[in-house]
């Protein structure tokens, strides 16, 4: 497996690959910690494709100052080991300087959504996103890209992106990969205290809630969902509800009926982590 922290490295590399022909590049960018739903990605990319790359940087641009970035897990050495066994080609690494060196001001702005979601609660995260990604599909070049349904709404301002911008890159998204009672992979879960990390299902099972309302009892207001989800949330005092929303799956906004597929989204402040969790669900 091939390192690099040197954009024009790295397009040496990829312009030296001599693919065969209907031979593709897949590509899974992450801001490391790596986990089994990271590895889940991977699994996906060799499956589908001939080379593999993966990135890891945390991106300062989708941080507010308040935010983790400075605590984000950093774990490298390991990362590397884990990428190294599954057989990954070339991992892009690049820092702060060269992403976004002094001078830097072009942004990418995905207009998806306002509301109860990520844009609104996190609002440089949504510009961030698009941007980084933007950059980073410019400099790996793929054909494929592997995203995980854990986080639903980054995947369709990737989804956005890639459309409205005409890249020519097909994006594959990953479901989600869960512990055994129910919690969302997340690299973030490594902050739960052992009190934290045994409260931390309640997500999974407000949404599984949600489900059961929508498909089983056919409830097809809105309002009502979010009211059984949040009761089911407020079982556990020490949960505070950022949101607990029903969206469009394109659009990422509120719905007031629920027709055919719905993004069932929830964000919680458990302590000073952030979780967050969803469901696409059906009602026909
Ligand atoms: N549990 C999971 N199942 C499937 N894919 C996942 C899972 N967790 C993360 N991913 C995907 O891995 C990629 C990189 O994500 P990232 O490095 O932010 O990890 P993360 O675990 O989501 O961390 P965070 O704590 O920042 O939410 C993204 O496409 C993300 O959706
Ligand atoms: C896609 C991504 C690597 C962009 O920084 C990040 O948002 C993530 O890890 O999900
Ligand atoms: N998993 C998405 C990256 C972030 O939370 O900033």
């Amino acid at each position: 497996m091939l390192t690099s922290s040197s954009i024009s490295e790295y397009r040496a590399w990829r312009k030296s690959l001599k693919l065969k022909d209907g031979e593709l590049v897949g590509f899974f960018p992450t801001m490391g910690a790596l986990h089994e739903g990271h590895l889940d990605l991977c699994r996906a990319a060799k499956e589908k494709c001939a080379v593999v790359v993966s990135s890891i940087f945390v991106n300062p641009a989708q941080f507010a100052p308040h935010e983790d970035l400075d605590k984000y897990p950093r774990q490298q050495e390991e990362d590397l080991k884990k990428l190294r066994e599954l057989g990954v080609d070339m991992v892009f690494l690049p820092n702060n300087e060269i992403m976004y060196p002094p001078g830097y001001d072009t942004w990418v702005q995905a207009d998806v959504g306002s509301g109860r979601n990520e844009g609104a609660v996190r609002p440089h995260f949504f510009r961030g996103v698009a941007t980084v990604c933007t950059k980073l599909f410019n400099i790996v070049q793929p054909d494929m890209v592997f995203f995980g349904q854990k986080d639903a709404q980054q995947c369709v301002v990737i989804q956005h992106i890639v459309r409205d911008l005409n890249m020519d890159i097909e994006v594959v998204i990953v479901p989600t990969r869960r512990e055994a009672d129910g919690l969302a992979m997340s690299s973030r879960n490594q902050y739960l205290t052992g009190e934290m990390r045994a409260k931390a299902p309640v997500v999974y099972k407000a949404l599984c809630k949600a489900k059961e309302m929508i498909e089983a009892s056919k409830e097809r207001n809105a309002d009502k969902v979010r009211e059984g989800m949040k009761e089911v949330l407020s079982q556990e005092p020490l949960v505070q509800i950022q949101y607990a929303s029903v969206l469009s799956t394109d659009t990422l906004l509120e719905v007031e009926e629920v027709e055919s597929k719905v993004l069932i989204a929830i964000a919680v402040m458990l302590g000073s982590t952030r979780l967050i969790d969803n469901m696409i669900v059906h009602s026909g």
